[in-house]
């Protein structure tokens, strides 16, 4: 059995759902189908989720929604419209939005997964419609048969029992159309992943049903070296291992959510990462192990949007505790951290910026500056990671060197380093605006002279 997921871009209209229904009869080992909320048509243009986030504020403001709920309804129209469907079953969508719009607003969090993960309820029932409406008998099962999550207030993710629970549907005779994005709590509340989490639940399914490949279709041939909108025409990639693909989707290899690796990593379910515009393209494949190529770097990746919290204190180093009580600090704000760079004295502490608010961020440092005594003590916005993977950096002296050398041409200043303990990645942090300049120049150190 083959699960596949079709990411926004793949469902966005009833042209692109079309060559869904097409890619899912071509081989009738995909039994299970995740979908994702219509995406984007064009690069000017928004995806439902947004239009729902959009949406979910202006309800939380008591502004207007009425506009704000046509547009998403006619997204919906077009598709049906698209597909032949009745048009009634877009009457059925603004109604759940209505209702999901009555919906408890005490907790804004929960209020908006609600209506946020309508863009893959409603996309998968319509998709399970049109499939049966063209001879391919399909069944929409609801997240609730099974996937359930954690409570808040951590971040969302798969309990164990949702694998159990998931499991039986390995013996299904009808496609399975499952929406993307969302599970449920015990105590039955609906809870959104991050975003790009239908990856996510398509790789929870494929854990699930043991399946023997997870196709996750989007809308590039493979995954590329590099970011394609930065690097022209990088060089694609034919076997990745889960290892290199969990460091370089961490930062910027938006393909491929990085959470989605655990569940298959775990169960051994290969990934094959394919393009619902060319079906035929082998894509790329996510392994365990793969063979080597003679080249120590896999992929480069770059993200912006991350902050350091510096602090320095004379004889840190013999000071026991410390790194324990600064960490500390910020659990207590509930942030989590990527990095810790130290030396003798100071300390980074690099997070996503993301977590910050006003209000933390002054707690945080009268906190490290009063309880630690710190000699100093900032907080530095507008960092970005630039991320080397490879399996073959393991054996290969001078990478750093070489990549130092080229970020140094571009002008930029390197803030940190860190050299991954597992080896297979090196990581830069440089101020946001040299992250395009500096992925440029290390795809040129390192894949110039690579044949494509
Ligand atoms: N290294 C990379 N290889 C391939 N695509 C990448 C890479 N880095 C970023 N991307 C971007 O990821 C996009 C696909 O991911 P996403 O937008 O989440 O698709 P989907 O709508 O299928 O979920 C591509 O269109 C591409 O612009
Ligand atoms: N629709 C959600 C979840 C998702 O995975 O979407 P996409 O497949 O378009 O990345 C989002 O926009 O975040």
């Amino acid at each position: 059995m083959i699960v596949c997921k079709f990411g926004g871009t793949s469902v966005a209209s009833a042209e692109q759902i079309q060559k869904v229904a097409n890619i899912v009869k071509s081989n009738p080992a995909r039994k299970i189908v995740a979908v994702s909320a219509p995406g984007k048509r064009s690069s000017d243009d928004i995806k439902v989720t947004d239009l729902l986030i959009d949406l979910s504020n202006a309800a939380l403001n008591n502004d207007d929604i009425e506009q704000k709920l046509q547009k998403v309804v006619t997204r919906y129209q077009a598709i049906a419209d698209g597909l032949a469907l009745d048009y009634a079953i877009c009457d059925v969508i603004a109604e759940d939005l209505r209702e999901r719009l009555q919906g408890d607003k005490s907790n804004e969090e929960l209020f908006i997964d609600n209506l946020k993960a309508s863009g893959e309820d409603n996309n998968a029932k319509l998709i399970a419609a049109y499939f049966n409406s063209i001879d391919m008998p399909a069944r929409y099962v609801s997240p609730k048969e099974g996937l359930v999550v954690n409570d808040l207030p951590e971040r969302t993710f798969a309990l164990p029992e949702a694998y159990s629970n998931l499991a039986p549907l390995k013996d299904t005779k009808e496609i399975i159309v499952f929406p993307g994005f969302f599970g449920y709590t015990k105590a039955g509340i609906l809870r959104t992943f991050d975003r790009g989490g239908s990856d996510i639940t398509g790789s929870i399914l494929a854990a699930a049903v043991e399946a023997e490949l997870y196709e996750n279709f989007t809308d590039v041939d493979c995954v590329f070296s590099a970011n394609p909108k930065v690097v022209n025409d990088p060089v694609e990639i034919k076997e990745i291992t889960y290892r290199e693909m969990r460091e370089l989707s961490y930062a910027g290899f938006s393909v491929f959510h990085d959470e989605a690796l655990m569940p298959v990593y775990k169960i051994g379910v290969p990934v094959n990462i394919k393009n619902t515009n060319n079906p035929s393209a082998p894509g790329t494949r996510i392994v365990p192990n793969r063979p080597a190529t003679g080249r120590p770097v896999t992929g480069i990746s770059a993200d912006s949007g991350f902050s350091t919290l510096y602090v320095s204190k004379y004889l840190m180093n013999r000071e026991v505790g410390f790194g324990r009580k600064l960490l500390q600090i910020l659990e207590d704000e509930n942030i989590s951290y990527e990095h810790t760079p130290s030396g003798l004295d100071d300390i980074s502490v690099i997070m996503r910026s993301n977590q910050l608010t006003v209000e933390n961020e002054a707690r945080i440092l009268a906190r490290v500056k009063n309880e630690l005594s710190a000699d100093d003590v900032q907080m530095r916005h507008g960092f970005s990671m630039i991320v080397i993977v490879g399996e073959g950096m393991r054996n290969n002296t001078g990478l750093a060197a070489r990549a130092a050398t080229a970020i140094s041409k571009t002008g930029a200043n390197i803030e940190m380093i860190n050299q991954g303990s597992s080896e297979v990645s090196l990581v830069f942090g440089v101020l946001q605006e040299f992250e395009n300049q500096i992925l440029q120049a290390l795809y040129g150190e390192f894949f110039a002279h690579v044949q494509a």
